[in-house]
């Protein structure tokens, strides 16, 4: 077995050479992506060995029994803060070349101090909002609106960001890497990192990646092509939370690695071209960073665990010529107009909130009915032929914006996938020794 030594993340030992600044400048250069790592890592801390795989294992099952329930964390206590409600964002985006040609002026006027949108044309409806923007700008987005999220998962919180409107309105551009705009994920994932460097000085952590989509009312991991990376089910713990069973969660050391993976799933991802966008996504994908922390100097110490739940849906679309894109866009319509009742419902205080009626309200329920921090980008296309659709984009904002929820912080007592990695990596070192000893003894004789 083949050892090196990698330090656990901390603030001080983790990726020297890290820069954000480097990072997304890297991205924006259009490298391409190393390929991911032949086996996911399990990493300590200083006084312990790390330990790659054997050569036999496999990469996609060593993914599958990462996630296996056994390493599911048991819950033990909570801290309640203040309810509040979901942060909404509306983003217009430029009018596209063809929008610019046929001379339309906007349909939508955005002001961004007060924060509201209203139809460009006397006595117009106001929608109100917590931000507003207008134009090319992911950075302005991310800063203002996403970034205490991302940062307060780190301290424990769950957090979800998801972008929702109508297709070609801009919410991959939002969401997701571009060459020349990196998005609210890779922007997030620099922050991750830079916050463990700058800011956790007296923790460390254990940080790990998932990545799924949901075509077509099936759940696929895009991590894993395995035999089990498709048509994955949603199970229900005893403790009443529901997870995506088999999914693949593999552990990560730098910004770079977490990117490989993206890129990885990106490609995987159902994209085609439809009659209204060019490369137009056919599936939600929800990217997850799991995130466990513990202080650095005590071992015995609660574990926090928490994850950030990055988004993108599918955006609704009036009915294509093609037919495999049509039903693609029914499956897309419903879960969209699932998620729209869902909201209603529970801005409405219903005793049954309709989750199952669709895989995407089932793995958003966590986020809706529970304890993460949760924002939302809406997404509008600025031309009048589009205003039905964008109005509808903005009556389903203000839905969102009315829903309270109720962020905690959960600590893991014990059996946390940290501490089991910790007792796997103790094990091994002692295996090792034994070894090391018995060849000593055997080249004595
Ligand atoms: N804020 C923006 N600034 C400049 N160009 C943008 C912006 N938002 C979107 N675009 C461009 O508009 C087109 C459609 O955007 P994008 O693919 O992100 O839409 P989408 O909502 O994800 O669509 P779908 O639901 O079909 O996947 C792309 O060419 C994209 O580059």
């Amino acid at each position: 077995m083949k050892r090196s030594r990698i330090p656990f993340l901390t603030s001080q030992q983790q990726t020297p050479s890290f820069s954000p600044a480097t990072f997304l400048q890297n991205m924006t250069d259009n490298q391409p992506p190393a390929s991911p790592p032949a086996t996911p890592l399990l990493y300590s801390s200083d006084s312990y060995t790390i330990s790659t795989p054997s050569p036999s294992s496999s990469y996609a099952s060593l993914a599958t029994s990462a996630s296996t329930k056994s390493l599911r964390p048991k819950l033990s206590k909570s801290t309640t803060i203040a309810s509040e409600n979901i942060q909404v964002m509306v983003r217009c985006r430029p009018p596209s070349d063809m929008e610019e040609q046929s001379h339309e002026q906007d349909c939508w006027l955005l002001i961004p101090e007060q924060g509201t949108v209203k139809l460009d044309e006397s006595n117009g409806t106001t929608f109100e909002y917590d931000r507003v923007f207008k134009g090319t700008d992911n950075t302005e987005i991310y800063e203002s609106g996403i970034q205490k999220l991302v940062r307060s998962t780190m301290e424990g919180y769950n957090g979800t960001v998801f972008a929702y409107g109508q297709t070609a309105s801009g919410k991959t551009y939002t969401m997701t890497r571009t060459a020349e705009e990196p998005g609210v994920i890779p922007k997030a994932v620099a922050d991750v990192f830079t916050y463990i460097e700058e800011e956790a000085i007296d923790r460390e952590f254990l940080l790990q990646v998932s990545y799924m989509e949901i075509y077509n009312e099936k759940i696929n991991d895009l991590l894993n092509t395995g035999r089990h990376s498709t048509g994955l089910s949603i199970r229900t713990t005893t403790h009443g939370q529901d997870y995506v069973e088999n999914l693949s969660t593999m552990a990560v050391t730098t910004p770079e690695e977490v990117m490989n993976y993206i890129e990885l799933g990106e490609g995987r991802r159902h994209t085609s071209e439809t009659d209204f966008n060019k490369n137009s996504s056919r599936s939600h994908t929800i990217f997850q960073l799991i995130i466990e922390s513990k202080p650095r100097m005590s071992s015995l110490a609660s574990v926090r665990t928490s994850r950030l739940n990055l988004i993108d849906l599918a955006g609704s679309e009036k009915v294509a010529t093609n037919t495999e894109r049509r039903q693609e866009g029914s499956f897309i319509n419903k879960s969209l107009l699932t998620l729209g009742k869902v909201i209603t419902q529970l801005n409405e205080g219903a005793k049954h909130i309709p989750y199952r009626d669709s895989k995407l309200t089932r793995i958003l329920s966590a986020s809706l009915s529970g304890n993460d921090r949760v924002a939302v980008i809406c997404t509008i296309n600025p031309a009048w032929k589009s205003k039905d659709e964008s109005t509808n984009t903005l009556r389903f904002a203000q839905g969102v914006k009315k829903v309270r929820i109720n962020p905690k912080i959960t600590q893991v007592a014990q059996n946390s996938r940290l501490q089991n990695y910790k007792e796997q990596i103790v094990e091994l070192e002692i295996q090792m020794q034994r070894k090391t000893e018995q060849e000593a003894e055997t080249k004595e004789r």
